[in-house]
């Protein structure tokens, strides 16, 4: 039986940010992984998806310039992009592997089972004891349970396409559904997306939400809201039959993105003691587990905070301190700020409401007019004492001011504030004296 001070259950961008943390103050750690080292951001989500979205962002740029200085746009060759992005995904897990070897730490391939609340066994044969145990296994793609479902696709398949279909299906409009339906657009493939509900999105404004599904139609996307999929069948010529009540698409391949499931399952966690709810593992203010001896970080806790790879940073490295008795107090995270990457993308960060707000179509300043953008809107919100405490950005460099406006929230920045400051002109952070 090997011993260690911190055994941490996930090799993902929470759990590979702890261990570095811990062994760096002299712990010995182990890491157990099921799956490829690295977790989902690297292997299957963020990064592979940025990939892709560099070859939305050039066909974008070029459609908006079109006749002034492009003429023909073509789509994003899928292939060729798909196997640029597998120079990035390819080396992931075993550098990620390598990097904890290389570190001092132990890897440990496998499925591990908790018997007590500082024992596991991986495999069914090998037993492994720790002080404290950090559970950072993520969440897992969740499908609806409908006839059918075994034909649903997820992400991680949408990612790894040999060929894009000519006409793909997505069900569902969160970050996900909308990210790929981007993408899969930008290769020339017809797009659907189905939701059962008016409201994509949901966590952004309404107008902010709609004027991207406006854009996105206006690319060709097909929207079908109020739509609850009832089943999914296989047709004679080998497609698929989506159908609901007074609807029916067939389409060539449907993903399901209606959302994550935690993975606290497979892991015995009520032999340690560990409660979880539908969301996940339940943890108080210090991120610890229903046992004082397990710690739970990441996707996989039950927790409000958005599910996103610099939480789960944030997390790992309040818990190694916690672990490591360099803090008693509870966790207290920063603004978040989120960007859907669409085209355009929508970000925000902050209030959404306040003492005064600020909407304005920006379409026409020299920041969005000079690259021809379709439309641009940008919602500043302000306290009383006019300081900037929220923002809502639709715009094609949404991604990097929504992080310039986070700082100016944590800085109470006001107007006043704001004059203060040179920003380098042309760009977006030097129309920021304007926007409030
Ligand atoms: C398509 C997609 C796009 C995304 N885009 C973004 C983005 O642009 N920006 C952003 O911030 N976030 C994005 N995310 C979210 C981001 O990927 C996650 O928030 C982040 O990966 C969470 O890190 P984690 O370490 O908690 O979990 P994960 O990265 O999921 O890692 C968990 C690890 O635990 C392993 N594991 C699971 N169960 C077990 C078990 N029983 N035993 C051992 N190991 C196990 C898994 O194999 C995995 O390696 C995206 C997610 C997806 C799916
Ligand atoms: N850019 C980013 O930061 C980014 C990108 C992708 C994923 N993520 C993370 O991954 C998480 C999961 O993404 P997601 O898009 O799967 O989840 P999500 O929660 O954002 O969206 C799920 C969508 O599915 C819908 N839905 C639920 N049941 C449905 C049904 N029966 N029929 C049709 N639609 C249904 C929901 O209303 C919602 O719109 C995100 O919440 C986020 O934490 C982040």
């Amino acid at each position: 039986m090997e011993k260690f001070n911190t055994i941490i259950i996930g090799a993902g961008p929470a759990g590979l940010a702890a261990a570095y943390d811990l062994k760096a103050a002299g712990q010995t750690v182990a890491v157990i992984e099921n799956n490829l080292w690295g977790g989902t951001c690297p292997n299957r989500g963020c990064d592979p998806k940025k990939v892709f979205l560099s070859g939305v962002e050039a066909r974008d740029k070029m459609m908006q310039l079109q006749d002034k200085g492009f003429s023909d746009v073509p789509f994003v060759n899928w292939k060729e992009l798909e196997q640029f992005k597998e120079k990035f995904t390819d080396p992931v897990s075993k550098g990620s592997r390598d990097g904890i070897v290389g570190a001092g730490m132990t890897a440990i391939d496998g499925q591990p089972k908790f018997i007590s609340e500082d024992e596991v066994v991986v495999n069914g044969t090998d037993h492994y004891q720790a002080q404290h145990f950090i559970l950072a296994t993520g969440q897992r793609p969740s499908y609806l349970n409908i006839p059918g479902k075994e034909q649903l696709l997820s992400s991680t398949d949408f990612l790894s396409l040999k060929k894009m279909p000519a006409d793909i299906t997505i069900i569902g409009a969160g970050y996900i559904a909308f990210e790929l339906a981007t993408i899969a657009n930008a290769t020339g493939a017809k797009v659907h997306i189905i939701h059962h509900n008016n409201h994509p999105l949901k966590e952004f404004n309404e107008e902010y939400a709609l004027e991207l599904v406006k854009q996105l139609e206006n690319k060709g996307v097909d929207f079908n809201f109020n739509v609850d999929t009832q089943a999914i069948d296989v047709t004679k010529d080998g497609q698929y039959t989506i159908k609901a009540a007074g609807f029916e698409l067939t389409t060539d391949l449907v993903i399901g993105a209606t959302g994550r499931i935690p993975n606290d399952d497979f892991l015995d966690l009520e032999k340690a003691n560990v409660k979880v709810d539908r969301h996940g593992v339940i943890v108080n203010d210090h991120l610890q587990s229903s046992s004082s001896k397990i710690y739970a970080i990441g996707d996989v806790i039950s927790t409000k905070e958005p599910k996103l790879t610099p939480v789960a940073g944030f997390e790992a490295s309040y818990v190694s301190q916690v672990i490591l008795g360099q803090t008693t107090v509870a966790i207290d995270y920063p603004l978040i700020p989120t960007v859907v990457y669409g085209s355009p993308k929508l970000a925000k960060v902050g209030a959404q409401e306040g003492a005064r707000v600020v909407d304005q179509d920006v379409t026409s300043w020299f920041t969005y007019s000079h690259t021809n953008e379709a439309r641009a809107m940008i919602r500043i919100v302000l306290n009383d004492r006019s300081e900037i405490i929220g923002a809502t950005l639709l715009t094609g460099n949404a991604d990097s001011l929504i992080n310039l406006l986070t700082l100016a929230i944590k800085n109470h920045m006001t107007h006043a504030d704001v004059l203060k400051e040179i920003f380098a002109y042309p760009t977006a952070a030097s129309d920021l004296e304007y926007l409030i």
